[in-house]
């Protein structure tokens, strides 16, 4: 069969980066202890080419290379969103907004449920029992002060609700424990959370798979808050308009991308837990005295494909230059908080977590005139907002929004600043929510003042007191909009002439 286009397979994905000249295929011995890890870290931060190791020290029988920064920026300023844009098929000029408007595209239409193939790529090698040695292969060590070498970080964990027809797809950190278990991190609100908690009920082990180098726009649903109970590879079916082929897993009744790289399948216990982190996480640290007990994957079979199959890392840290956390996190909450406002029907165009603020804010872009009509005031209006996003998971990790008007592009962070800076006024301008869920990652709730758990939220109001009213009273002072369009062509043309 011909190759799948790069959004549904990982293979062509790569192929098409290589393509993009936005690939570096890295064929000197490096090592998964920390060197992977800090060529990826740099890569993210140079907005470099996306760094393929082709020879990792330790691998063997094929296991494994690494790819790294997957959802970094890409390496042509003048396509800063390609990498990202080609996980749903865009094409390479499509912007953040177009990335938002395609992922959002097949809401409100019935899912497209994936279909059963007898064999894919990923069933072409098979380790059972003694075969597997998880301290045997080249998992890497991302960060010095990392708890373990993390193998989970870009995979998508798959879990199935015992009694109801829910398959959860997301992306939960695991890193490995001994030979045959990893401990990850399940956390509430989070859907895998809410899944296992039901298999305790039930008192059996929750099976699990975790595809590895799955297809790109399946990752991105996986990262993606979609609503409690949508199985999200029916939601990938009706973006792409297509089912997604999936194979049976060997040892439980999941089923996973037939094209994924590696499989890791298992059970995770519901009584066993082990220490899991610290972890060099989403916002930039890694606390040196994170004590968590997380649950036990207890690994049944590893399948991957031949030809050497190909790990993809995620190496979160500070977004000076954005990695997955923030560019698939950020991006995909930002959303279906938009979904969420644009339902409830507030007048927004658009909503963006800065990378600049570790995607802990998010800007929501207004339509003033359609603001008008609602008759409403700064109060109202970024109350009833906060009521919303606050309590609800896609607003989970969301700590400030800002309320900003359509002369502010959400995208451009210079934008969103200026008018924080200069329209929200301390003391009157801010909302505040204590008894809200808080995102327990963020530094000021885990190493804060305050409580961990709760509050620390707040809706700033970017929008002077007349934009809920009428036109804006004053002219902004720049270029684009100081000057009449004849004397603004009339520079331009002679730009050149002016030597500057
Ligand atoms: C793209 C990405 C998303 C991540 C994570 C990562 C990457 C790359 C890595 C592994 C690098 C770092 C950690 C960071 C950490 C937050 C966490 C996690 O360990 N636990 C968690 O609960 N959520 C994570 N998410 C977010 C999660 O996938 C989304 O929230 C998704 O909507 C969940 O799906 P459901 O809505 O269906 O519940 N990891
Ligand atoms: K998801
Ligand atoms: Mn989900």
């Amino acid at each position: 069969t011909s190759t799948p286009p790069p959004h549904l397979d990982f293979r062509a994905f790569v192929d098409a980066l290589r393509s993009d000249d936005d690939l570096a295929d890295i064929n000197a011995e490096v090592d998964p202890n920390l060197e992977v890890a800090a060529v990826t870290r740099r890569a993210y931060e140079l907005q470099s080419k996306a760094p393929l190791f082709h020879n990792i020290k330790g691998a063997h029988d094929g296991l494994f290379r690494i790819l790294g920064a997957s959802g970094g920026l890409s390496s042509d300023p003048q396509f800063p969103y390609r990498r990202l844009v080609r996980h749903v098929g865009l094409s390479p000029n499509a912007s953040l907004g177009d990335f938002i408007d395609k992922m959002l595209s097949a809401k409100g239409k019935p899912g497209i449920p994936p279909v059963h193939v007898e064999t894919g790529p990923c069933k072409e090698n098979k380790l059972f029992g003694n075969d597997i040695d998880l301290t045997k292969l080249p998992a890497p060590l991302l960060n010095k002060a990392d708890g373990g070498n993390y193998i989970q970080t870009m995979g998508i964990n798959i879990v199935q609700h015992p009694t109801k027809a829910w398959v959860n797809w997301s992306i939960a950190r695991a890193m490995v424990l001994d030979k045959t278990r990893m401990v990850g991190l399940i956390m509430k609100p989070q859907h895998i959370a809410r899944i296992y908690a039901q298999w305790m009920e039930s008192g059996k082990d929750m099976p699990f798979a975790i595809a590895l180098g799955a297809p790109p726009i399946a990752v991105m649903a996986s990262s993606m808050p979609l609503p409690e109970g949508v199985t999200e590879s029916e939601y990938v079916g009706a973006l792409c308009g297509e089912p997604l082929e999936l194979v049976k897993c060997e040892t439980n009744d999941l089923y996973v991308p037939a094209r994924s790289e590696i499989v890791i399948e298992g059970t995770v216990s519901i009584t066993e837990r082990a220490k899991e982190g610290p972890f060099g996480e989403m916002h930039g640290y890694s606390f040196l005295d994170e004590e968590l007990m997380e649950p036990i994957y207890n690994v049944a079979a590893i399948t991957y494909r031949s030809g050497n199959a190909i790990l993809p890392i995620s190496v979160p840290g500070r977004a000076t230059g954005p990695d997955e956390t923030h560019t698939l996190i950020g991006t995909l909450a930002s959303a279906e908080i938009r979904q969420l406002l644009q339902e409830n029907g507030l007048p927004v165009l658009n909503v963006f977590t800065p990378y600049e603020t570790q995607v802990i804010w998010a800007a929501v872009q207004v339509d003033r005139k359609k603001l008008w009509e609602l008759e409403t005031n700064a109060e109202e209006f970024c109350r009833k907002i906060g009521q919303l996003v606050f309590r609800r998971k896609c607003g989970m990790q969301i700590h400030r929004l800002l309320i900003v008007g359509d002369d502010i592009d959400p995208f451009n962070f210079k934008d969103v600043i200026w008018s924080y800076a200069s329209r929200c006024r301390p003391g009157m301008d801010e909302y505040h929510f204590e008894d809200v869920a808080a995102y327990p990652l963020v530094p000021y709730m885990s190493h804060g003042p305050g409580a961990k758990l709760t509050g620390g939220k707040v809706v700033a109001n970017c929008l002077l007191p007349h934009e809920y009213k009428q036109e804006q009273m004053w002219v902004t002072c720049d270029f684009e909009n100081g000057y009449p369009e004849e004397i603004k062509e009339r520079v331009l043309r002679r730009w050149s002439d002016f030597g500057l």
